[in-house]
């Protein structure tokens, strides 16, 4: 384990989704606590049959203890805070765990000295294990965490020291110490494991998107294209406009053959530049099929769809494309159809439209746009 935390709740790049974790389990862990507090301080007067003259005092104690257990479960958190909620709700079940320990400190002192046996006796012994539970499990914040051990402990301490023997207060000290020892190591290694997380995560969204792009020209890839699609088609189905067009460069097989493939690498990522360009994301989504073959699904009618098209194509074959130190005119063919929710019935149809239009552009003579043919 690491001896310095991956993240530190203290520092400025404190990330929200980091924020929200810490809440999260800090509501988890303090929702289970507070109930303790009221059973143990219920034993302790049960032990001296909530009689007088303690009788007042008791049911007191153990219905505040116990209502503050219910503000603990009670206290809202939506299902995704915003940074504000976030802290304000730290800051309110914090204050409440301090004022549970405050009222547990009080009573385990009081009963030293106002209670038989062995009513002090379970007061110390719960005092020690809620301190030792706050320090393994209430770690994500160190102040706080510190000043609830010591509500719990110090007042016994000093009623051990007073009434018992310095010996045994003593004890109770390093006992003490102990427990903030503790804490600060939970603490530390709660927060690695938080970042350990967090790198995890984003790692995670890094090879997603990896997954979802093509290498050579941060193009979406095939896999990406097709969900864009099917997406893309959903809302078709409710009236919006969607047309495809599937785009490959002619004859890319000289521009490989004359000047070797590194170049032609460099001809497909400067195409695919100048096509985000001519078709700026979100709303259209451009992709990389494979080898030359490019496609564009966009949110326009037959009418947008071949203006666009055709204003790409004509500025590609007006002037020469500039890539790996070469100036040399390229051309493109393009293969274009229009969602029709009669005859589209499938992402596919849609697909080998526009793919058979793509085909009559390139035994036309390519550099041209077709458009796919209503029976098909
Ligand atoms: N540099 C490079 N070349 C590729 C890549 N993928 C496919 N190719 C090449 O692209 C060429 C495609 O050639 P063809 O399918 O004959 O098509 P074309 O020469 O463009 O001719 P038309 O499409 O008919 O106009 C082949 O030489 C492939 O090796 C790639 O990622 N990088």
């Amino acid at each position: 384990m690491p001896e310095r935390p991956a993240v530190s709740a203290d520092a400025p790049s404190y990330p929200h989704d980091l924020l929200v974790q810490e809440v999260r389990e800090t509501r988890q862990r303090a929702r289970l606590g507070g109930g303790f507090y009221a059973v143990a301080a219920a034993l302790v007067f049960s032990v001296v049959g909530f009689g007088e003259p303690w009788r007042l005092v008791g049911l007191g104690v153990v219905g505040l203890l116990a209502g503050l257990a219910l503000l603990r479960v009670l206290l809202p958190l939506s299902v995704a805070p915003d940074p504000r909620e976030a802290r304000r709700y730290r800051v309110a079940v914090w204050t409440i765990v301090l004022l549970t320990t405050v009222v547990w400190g009080a009573l385990s002192a009081w009963a030293r000295v106002a209670l038989p046996e062995p009513a002090p006796l379970i007061a110390l012994l719960f005092s020690g294990a809620s301190g030792m539970a706050l320090a393994h499990t209430l770690c994500m914040r160190r102040l706080p965490s510190a000043l609830a051990i010591l509500a719990v402990m110090l007042p016994s301490l000093a009623m051990l020291w007073r009434e018992v023997a310095v010996a045994v207060g003593v004890t109770w000290l390093v006992y003490t110490a102990y427990m903030l020892a503790v804490m600060l190591r939970s603490h530390r290694e709660y927060w690695t494991r938080l970042g350990l997380e967090a790198q995890l995560r984003h790692q995670r969204d890094g090879f997603e998107r990896q997954s979802r792009a093509d290498g050579l020209t941060g193009l979406a890839n095939r896999r990406e294209f097709q969900d864009a699609l099917e997406r893309a088609i959903i809302d078709a189905r409710d009236g919006q406009p969607l047309s495809l067009l599937i785009l490959d460069i002619d004859h890319f097989k000289r521009v490989n053959d004359s000047f070797g493939h590194a170049a032609g690498d460099a001809c497909l990522a400067v195409f695919a530049e100048r096509l985000e360009r001519a078709f700026p994301p979100p709303a259209p989504v451009c992709a990389r099929l494979g080898g030359e073959e490019f496609a564009v699904v966009l949110r326009d009618d037959a009418n947008g769809a071949h203006a666009r098209a055709e204003a790409f194509r004509g500025a590609l074959a007006s002037a020469p494309m500039t890539f790996d130190g070469l100036d040399e005119t390229i051309t493109v063919s393009i293969g274009c159809s229009i969602f029709d929710p009669a005859r589209h019935t499938e992402t596919e149809l849609l697909y080998r439209d526009a793919d058979a239009a793509l085909y009559r552009a390139k035994s036309g003579g390519r550099n041209r746009t077709e458009h796919a043919r209503a029976a098909g």
